[in-house]
C-alpha cells in the first residue's frame, strides 16, 4: 500500500474518533439502558462485539445498564422439554409449569452467559433477576387479541421499581445485567417480556436513553416494504403508528413510548445485526435506527 493510502486510512480513523467527542462529553456520566435481544444474542461474533461495546461505554464514562431478553433460547428449551409454547398479542402464554423454564432459562442461563462475556474484560458485570432486592414488583398483564380480552397467565408488566439494588452496582462501576422475571406483591413469579422491563428500570432510573436491539433495521412505517424505515418519530406519530404493529414489534414499540413518556429524552430501535450498533447510535452523527423522542422535541439524543 502506497504511503498517500496509509495516510487517508489513518486520517479515517482519527476522523471517526474525533467525530465522537461531542458525544463522549454529552453523555459523560449518563445512565444509558441497553435492551440486549434478537440476533446479536444468539450469533458468537456480535455477542463478543455488544459485550465489548458495554466495556467501552463504562470506560467512556457512561453506565451501561443491560437488560436482556430470551425468548428464542425459551422457545428452543421448550422444545427440547416438549412443552407447547404459544404467543398472544406478542407475549408468551406462561403458566406455572412455563414459569419454571423461563425463569432457568432466564436467570439460569442467558443472563448467565452475558455476565460471562462481559467478565472477560474485566470485573465488571453482575447479574440480577428482578426478584433481587425487590427490583421488580410485577402485577399481572392483561393481554387483548382482536380488542378482546385473553388469559396468558403469569405474565406481568412492571408494578414498582426498586433501583437501590442498580444504583449500588453502578456506583461501584459494575454493568448491571438483568433478568426479567419477578414476583408479584403475594410473591407469585410473573414472566415479564424484556423490552417492558427495560423501559420501565430506564424511567425508573432517570436515564438519558433506552437503546433496543433488534434483528431489522428500525421500525417501518409499512411493513415489511424496507423503504419505509422510519429515522425518527414521536411519541404522538408512534401511538397512531402502535395498533396497525405487529407481533413482537408492539411490545417494543410500546416500551419506547413509555420510556419517552416517562421522562426519558430518546428511545432507539437498533439493528443487532450490525456490530457495535450501540455505539454507532450513541457515538456518531447521524445516529443508527429508530430515533422516538417526546413531540415537544428532545435535543439529548
Ligand atoms: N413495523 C415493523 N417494523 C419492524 N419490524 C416489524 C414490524 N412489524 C413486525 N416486525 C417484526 O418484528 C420483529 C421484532 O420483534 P421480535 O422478533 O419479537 O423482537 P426481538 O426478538 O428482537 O425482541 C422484527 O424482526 C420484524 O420481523
Ligand atoms: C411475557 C414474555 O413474552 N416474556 C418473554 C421474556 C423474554 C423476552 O422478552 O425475550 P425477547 O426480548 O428475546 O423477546 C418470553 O417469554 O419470551
Amino acid at each position: 500500500m502506497s504511503l498517500d493510502a496509509d495516510l487517508t486510512r489513518a486520517q479515517a480513523k482519527a476522523a471517526t474518533l474525533i467525530e465522537a467527542l461531542p458525544w463522549l462529553t454529552r453523555f459523560s456520566g449518563a445512565v444509558v439502558v441497553v435492551k440486549y435481544g434478537g440476533n446479536a444474542m444468539v450469533d458468537p461474533q456480535l455477542q463478543q462485539a455488544f459485550a465489548a461495546d458495554m466495556v467501552f461505554l463504562r470506560y467512556a464514562g457512561l453506565k451501561p445498564v443491560v437488560v436482556h431478553g430470551g425468548g428464542p433460547q425459551i422457545s428452543a428449551m421448550f422444545q427440547r422439554l416438549g412443552i407447547v409454547s404459544e404467543f398472544k398479542g406478542g407475549l408468551r402464554v406462561t403458566t406455572p409449569e412455563a414459569m419454571d423454564v423461563v425463569r432457568m432459562v432466564l436467570v439460569g442461563q442467558v443472563g448467565r452467559e452475558l455476565v460471562g462475556l462481559i467478565n472477560s474484560h474485566g470485573p465488571y458485570a453482575v447479574g440480577l433477576s428482578g426478584e433481587d432486592a425487590r427490583l421488580f414488583t410485577a402485577v399481572r398483564r392483561p393481554a387483548y387479541v382482536d380488542g378482546e380480552p385473553v388469559d396468558i397467565g403469569q405474565v406481568g408488566d412492571v408494578d414498582s421499581v426498586d433501583v437501590s439494588a442498580v444504583t449500588d452496582l453502578i456506583d461501584a462501576g459494575r454493568i448491571p445485567v438483568i433478568s426479567t422475571v419477578a414476583p408479584d406483591v403475594d410473591g407469585v413469579l410473573h414472566n415479564l417480556n424484556a423490552d417492558t422491563a427495560a423501559a420501565a428500570l430506564a424511567i425508573a432510573l432517570q436515564a438519558r436513553k433506552l437503546v433496543v436491539l433488534t434483528d431489522v433495521a428500525g421500525l417501518y412505517a409499512d411493513w415489511p416494504d424496507t423503504g419505509s424505515l422510519i429515522s425518527e418519530i414521536t411519541d404522538a406519530e408512534l401511538a397512531d403508528l402502535l395498533p396497525g404493529l405487529e407481533s413482537g414489534m408492539v411490545p417494543k414499540m410500546e416500551a419506547c413510548l413509555r420510556a419517552v413518556r416517562g421522562g426519558v429524552p430518546a428511545a432507539h430501535v437498533v439493528d443487532g445485526r450490525v456490530a457495535h450498533s450501540t455505539l454507532l447510535e450513541i457515538f456518531t452523527s447521524e445516529g443508527f435506527g429508530t430515533m422516538v423522542v417526546r413531540a415537544e422535541g428532545a435535543v439529548e439524543s
